[in-house]
């Protein structure tokens, strides 16, 4: 039998499958159809498959399989849980898993709450070039505070890869309509974001304080989403200083909790630094047989309860008084 997780940071859901726990690994044929499977069906679902696969220079690497069954660079919330995973399989509390294209540092950080425990990531590498995104607005070879009335009237965007894509827009109010629509229009066939891209809207609450909605390449409307929130907290650190105190942690709200993150501008602003810090929460464990899952057959999976979602409840509840 093989174990596997389900698992959330900020209520963004995912299942992590360790595949060197298997005689023989998954190819990505069956990856692709096991995470759909998996995020339509099992336990409510979830936005993502995560991968453990093994690595030369890293305590292991991570892959990301959206919902839809494409692959993504990055996964901000996921590293979280992963993190975890691998600090408690090999008693480390700091390390470096490898993704798609970068190896990067993660560790243990203090609990969020009683019961809650926290993983610091690096979010690297950073890029606002249009090939990276990519897209293609005009003759713009960067999107930064740039108002695209072809996206919405009244709203300017920044595109930031980290190294996933990004769009970035500052409103007074998130409306849901709006970000939903937009959304759908980018991560269709359409001639701005051939690749899709993930879609945040942020309302600035305060100093270092901002709360971030997005709609996710591949997914939909997710609670939250740890890359997005990271990008997001580097454009408001660019463009509303103001706002922004360089020597403290920034509180991301979501609608699935909160999150902190450190921005460290740097002149050059590809160098800048970006850590992500929030719960990686294990909900559930499950078993399967290699052999069901080789042949995507979830009917028969053995389900337990971690029992740790109420001390993240009881952590939510804490931060909306
Ligand atoms: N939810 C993720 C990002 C998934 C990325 C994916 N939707 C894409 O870029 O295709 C996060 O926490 O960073």
């Amino acid at each position: 039998m093989v174990k596997l997780l389900k698992v959330h940071g900020s209520e963004n859901k995912f299942f992590i499958l360790d595949q060197t726990l298997l005689e023989t690994t998954l190819n990505d044929d069956e990856l692709k159809s096991v995470a759909i499977n998996f995020c339509d069906n099992i336990l409510g679902g979830a936005d993502g498959l995560l991968v453990i696969d093994t690595s030369e220079n890293c305590l292991g690497k991570m892959r990301v399989i959206n919902a839809d069954g494409s692959e993504a660079k990055m996964c901000g919330n996921g590293l979280r849980t992963v993190s975890r995973y691998l600090s408690e399989k090999y008693q480390l509390d700091n390390f470096k898993i490898e993704t798609m294209e970068s190896d990067l540092d993660v560790e243990k950080a203090p609990d969020l709450y009683n019961g809650v425990p926290a993983f610091s990531v690096e979010i690297s590498p950073i890029s606002f070039q249009k090939a990276d995104l990519p897209f293609s607005y005009k003759q713009n070879d960067e999107m930064i505070d740039m108002m695209v009335p072809e996206f919405l009237p009244d709203q300017s965007f920044t595109a930031i890869a980290v190294p996933n894509p990004h769009l970035i827009s500052f409103v007074p109010e998130v409306s849901q309509l709006e970000l939903g629509d937009l959304g759908q229009k980018l991560n269709g066939k359409n001639e701005y974001f051939p690749e899709g891209v993930n879609v945040s809207f942020s309302q600035i609450l305060d100093t270092n304080k901002i709360f971030v909605q997005t709609y996710e390449r591949g997914v939909g409307f997710t609670n939250a989403c740890g890359t997005g929130m990271s990008a997001t907290s580097l454009a408001f650190a660019m463009l509303h200083p103001d706002k922004f105190d360089p020597d403290k942690e920034i509180s991301v709200y979501n609608p699935g909790g909160m999150v902190k993150t450190k921005i460290t501008l740097n002149p050059v602003k590809e160098n800048s630094q970006l850590r992500l810090i929030g719960n990686a929460t294990f909900t559930h464990t499950l078993e399967v047989s290699e052999f069901n899952l080789h042949s995507n057959n979830l009917n028969d999976i053995d389900v337990a309860e971690t029992g740790e979602e109420k001390d993240y409840q009881a952590f939510v509840e804490s931060i909306s008084q």
